[in-house]
């Protein structure tokens, strides 16, 4: 298999935030679009953003999950200290835009974000990190504090090679709508969501 390589790189900037590098790989090999920012001259033991595509919370500021208030926050503290977000392309936990909406429908009747996977015939969450592990490889970023709840993460980077010196929590951000799907998360994926596990 051949290994992930960094192949363009060009400048972007956030309206009103600071210059990043927008970097694009070649040999990713589940053909998905995975793409890293690149905030000032990531050092050892950089701060990581390992980011899930989620169209509705990245960009229509859903209040359903807390991905957008994640993504603001990561963007934030990576342009203060420096750091690297990989935004991969795994919309719905790797189900797709589709069948997330699907899933949503499904919650609206009751169904908990895991199980409404499952009646769709899909896992629980299909998210591999392997691609990521070897993005941070190319960017020769291979000791990270990585900013997440999600212990799967962690998981997956190290067995991937990457050492996660330290796990970073992003802030809880309940809205009234996403109550059970943060509740969830914490019980049933061990999600670090502190005071929600006895909501489930
Ligand atoms: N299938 C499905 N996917 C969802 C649902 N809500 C959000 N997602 C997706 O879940 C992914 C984000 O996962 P989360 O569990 O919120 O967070 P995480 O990435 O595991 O953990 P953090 O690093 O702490 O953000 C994104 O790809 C979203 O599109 C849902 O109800 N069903
Ligand atoms: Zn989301």
């Amino acid at each position: 298999m051949a290994a992930i390589r960094s192949h363009v790189k060009v400048r972007m900037q956030r309206a009103g935030g600071r210059v990043a590098e927008l970097v694009t790989f070649t040999g990713i090999y589940d053909g998905l679009e995975h793409f890293a920012c690149v905030f000032g001259e990531p050092r050892p033991e950089a701060l990581v953003r390992l980011h899930s595509e989620c169209l509705t919370g990245d960009v229509f500021a859903s209040t359903r999950c807390d991905c957008g208030a994640q993504l603001d926050e990561a963007l934030r503290r990576l342009a203060a200290e420096d750091g690297v977000l990989l935004y991969m392309r795994q919309e719905g936990r790797g189900i797709g835009l589709y069948n997330k909406i699907d899933a949503y429908s499904l919650q609206d009747h009751d169904i908990d974000t895991f199980r409404a996977n499952e009646l769709l015939g899909r896992g629980r969450d299909e998210r591999d990190y392997g691609a990521a592990a070897e993005m941070l490889r190319a960017l020769g970023v291979e000791r990270v504090r990585l900013l997440t709840n999600n212990p799967d993460k962690c998981r997956q980077l190290e067995e991937n090679g990457i050492s996660i010196v330290a796990q970073e929590r992003t802030g809880v951000y309940l809205t009234p709508d996403n109550r059970a799907y943060l509740a969830d998360k914490a019980a049933q994926s061990g999600h670090l969501l502190p005071g929600m596990e006895s909501l489930s």
